[in-house]
């Protein structure tokens, strides 16, 4: 399966097949440069699936030097983008040479904006290995690492040139990533897709049970409406690509509070974020009660978090609120939010105040 995300020059098709992997030296031969390939990648990854990316590079004639880092939230920092960029650099990439990202989305989001900036730009493949990152952060360029004052906070727009989705290497994935790569499917159906979301409902066991034909429906569904938003708006300027943020406003605060560490992981926040969005929509009185809480009920049967206290977390409502000024779509002082009038009707709105969002929060908090 091919699809394309259509940005004029800046297209690149995604490949979703399994075994994909296996190919990628046939897959990249049209991008050209020299035979000399930086390959980034996790220490966990790199155990389990760089020898097989290695024999396919290396099998079209590509030499290949890897670079391993640590696995984790943590490396999208300033330290490890200043460690990877020296060591690129000491390679020797040239702008016209490409560098593989094969990991989740911290080795893609960190190599994709080292890429960004080295020399100014560079080419980059994604080979997403998580399921989150073969559904979400592969695809759209979004690259960065995140800073003391938050997340993703310090970063660039910076398209790959391809994206190599081989869904056989989930077969190593640990339960508690597959579940939290799963946040962001269903959060495609929450946005704009109730028959999707439907279809979850009714999958969600099969999409947990690694079911292939189950996992290929999810992912090219969750990839191909990614693709579309990207397609309209690249750089999120004209409010639809700010949908794909639901959940996301409270999910990073909440991720800001557990210090960007694997007390919570960045799908776990985002369902949890989700959860709440669908209540403080219900609380206005925008959404229907019914369907806040069937979006719960759902997050909570696919062993997510759907409440704060879910996470163990000790915080407070104010805390939270600082943390989400913090939020990218903030405009004059006022908060870009993502609420929704149902299950598939998501929308962006900066009139809900912050003293609003803090009340709600608190109220919140205080259940048992
Ligand atoms: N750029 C975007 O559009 C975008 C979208 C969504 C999320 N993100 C970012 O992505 C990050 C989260 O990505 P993630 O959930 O992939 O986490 P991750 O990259 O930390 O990977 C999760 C864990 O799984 C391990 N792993 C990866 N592939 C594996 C495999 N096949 N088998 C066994 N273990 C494997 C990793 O070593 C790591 O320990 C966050 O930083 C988030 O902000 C970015
Ligand atoms: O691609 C997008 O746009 C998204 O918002 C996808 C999100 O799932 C992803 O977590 C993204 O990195 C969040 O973006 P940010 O701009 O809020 O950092
Ligand atoms: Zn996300």
């Amino acid at each position: 399966m091919k699809l394309t995300v259509e940005l004029g020059p800046r297209s690149y098709p995604i490949l979703i097949a399994p075994g994909a992997m296996r190919e990628a030296g046939a897959l990249t031969a049209e991008m050209r440069g020299r035979a000399m390939v930086a390959v980034v990648t996790d220490e966990t990854v790199a155990g389990l699936h760089l020898d097989t990316l290695r024999a396919a590079l290396e099998g079209a004639g590509r030499q290949v030097e890897a670079i391993i880092l640590p696995p984790g939230e943590a490396t999208k920092s300033w330290a490890h983008l200043a460690l990877l960029t020296d060591r690129l650099l000491a390679l020797g990439v040239e702008r016209g040479d490409f560098i593989v990202a094969l990991g989740g989305g911290v080795i893609g989001d960190l190599a994709g904006f080292a890429a960004a900036i080295l020399r100014r730009g560079c080419r980059f493949v994604q080979v997403p290995t998580t399921l989150l990152s073969q559904v979400d952060s592969s695809v759209g360029g979004k690259t960065a690492i995140d800073s003391a004052a938050g997340k993703n906070l310090i970063g660039a727009f910076h398209q790959p040139s391809l994206v190599l989705i081989d869904p056989n290497v989930l077969a190593t994935l640990p339960m508690r990533e597959l579940r939290a790569g799963y946040a962001e499917i269903v959060k495609i159906g929450l946005i704009g897709d109730a028959g999707f979301f439907d279809w979850c409902d009714a999958n969600l066991d099969a999409v947990l049970a690694r079911d292939p034909a189950a996992l290929a429906k999810a992912i090219e569904t969750a990839v191909r409406a990614k693709a579309e938003v990207v397609a309209a708006d690249e750089h999120e300027t004209t409010g639809l690509r700010a949908l794909l943020n639901l959940g996301h406003t409270f999910g990073h605060a909440l991720e800001g509070e557990a210090g960007f560490s694997d007390l919570l992981l960045h799908g776990e926040a985002v369902a949890c974020g989700m959860v709440l969005a669908f209540r403080l929509s219900a609380e206005l009185g925008l959404c229907p009660a019914a369907d806040a809480e069937r979006v719960a009920a759902h997050i909570v049967r696919a062993g997510l978090p759907a409440h704060p206290r879910d996470i163990g977390l000790t915080t407070d409502a104010a805390t939270l609120v600082r943390h989400m000024t913090q939020d990218k779509k903030m405009q004059g002082g006022r908060l870009g939010l993502i609420l929704a009038r149902g299950i598939g009707q998501a929308f962006t709105t900066k009139e809900v105040e912050l003293a609003t969002v803090e009340a709600f929060l608190a109220k919140v908090l205080a259940e048992a």
